[in-house]
């Protein structure tokens, strides 16, 4: 049997999405968390973390403007080295499903990929500069049978709290052919609390068994029960949300008054959209 080698690890990409409304401490340890898990693996390195903050056409309540909460989403990141901010999801005028955000940084990294085989019918530019990136690049063709000591395009993981796993299971949220597509071809990150009910959920989902080796349970020991939810009530009624969320995420709340009575009324009484675009097609 071959030696394993350590350059061999496969690279990861960490996306999360969701409505960072505002982002918290939480979101960022949700990186970190995951980042452990899969460097003490020993199989995976994670060379990246992208947050997709959710676009107003998402309809949920409260939700305030995009531009803010991926300001909000930039600030918190400024001290990261390996976490990021994409605001491609966030500037679409509808909502775009999570797994077309998936597909779209996946196409976006093979793109950029100097090993990916497009790319190797290019002509070669000097290492350390960056080449640029081709517009309306077309799905490259799969790499699967290239030389051992060429490194495979990163695994782009779909990163989230064990809420998202589970509202898999809502009626009308999420269609079976996109949860199929994320754990089949993607992966799947859930950090979930000890004693969280999520491995029950998979055990009782034929579709999450099937994949569960693609289904990464990452237990929160240090628990922490931050959520946008609670720190927007907690602006609301005026009190604290110090340490709860970056200095310079309180800073830049306080100077624009981003939450109050009236911005949690936006969306109130609209459906969610998901929820609009599914129920229309619904037979089950
Ligand atoms: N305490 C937490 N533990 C694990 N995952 C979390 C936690 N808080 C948020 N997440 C995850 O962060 C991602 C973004 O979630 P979201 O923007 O909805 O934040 P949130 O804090 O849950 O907000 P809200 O209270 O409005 O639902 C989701 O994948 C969610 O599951
Ligand atoms: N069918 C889908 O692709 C689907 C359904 C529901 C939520 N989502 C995403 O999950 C995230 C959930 O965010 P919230 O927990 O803030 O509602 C959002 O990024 C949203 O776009 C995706
Ligand atoms: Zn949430």
């Amino acid at each position: 049997m071959a030696m394993e080698d350590p350059d061999k690890k496969t690279e990861v990409v960490l996306l999360a999405c969701g409505s960072f409304n505002p982002i918290t401490n939480m979101h960022l340890r949700l990186f970190e968390l995951a980042k452990d898990y899969f460097d003490g693996t020993g199989k995976y390195k994670v060379i990246k973390g992208i947050i997709s903050p959710v676009s107003d056409a998402y309809k949920k309540k409260g939700l305030i403007s995009a531009d803010h909460r991926v300001t909000m989403a930039k600030l918190a990141t400024k001290n990261s080295d390996w976490v990021e901010v994409d605001d491609w999801e966030s500037s679409q005028s509808e909502w775009v499903e999570t797994v077309k955000v998936l597909r779209y940084h996946h196409q976006k990294l093979l793109s950029s990929d100097p090993t990916s085989s497009l790319q190797n019918a290019l002509p070669l530019t000097k290492p350390g500069r960056k080449r640029k990136q081709e517009p309306n690049r077309h799905d490259p063709i799969k790499k699967k049978n290239q030389s051992p000591d060429i490194k495979s395009t990163p695994q782009i993981k779909l990163l989230c709290g064990s809420d998202v796993l589970e509202s898999f299971g809502i009626p009308n949220l999420w269609k079976l052919e996109d949860i199929t597509e994320i754990v089949q071809n993607h992966g799947l990150v859930c950090i979930s609390r000890a004693g969280s009910n999520v491995q029950k959920f998979i055990y009782e989902s034929d579709l999450l068994w099937r994949h569960k080796n693609n289904i990464h349970l990452v237990e929160e020991w240090i628990t922490n029960d931050i959520s946008s939810t609670r720190i927007r009530r907690a602006l609301r009624r005026g009190q604290s949300i110090r340490y709860l969320v970056p200095d310079v995420v309180l800073a830049y709340i306080e100077k624009n008054n981003l939450y109050n009575p009236e911005s949690e009324d936006k969306n109130a009484g609209v459906v969610l959209a998901p929820l609009q675009k599914y129920a229309s097609d619904s037979k089950n």
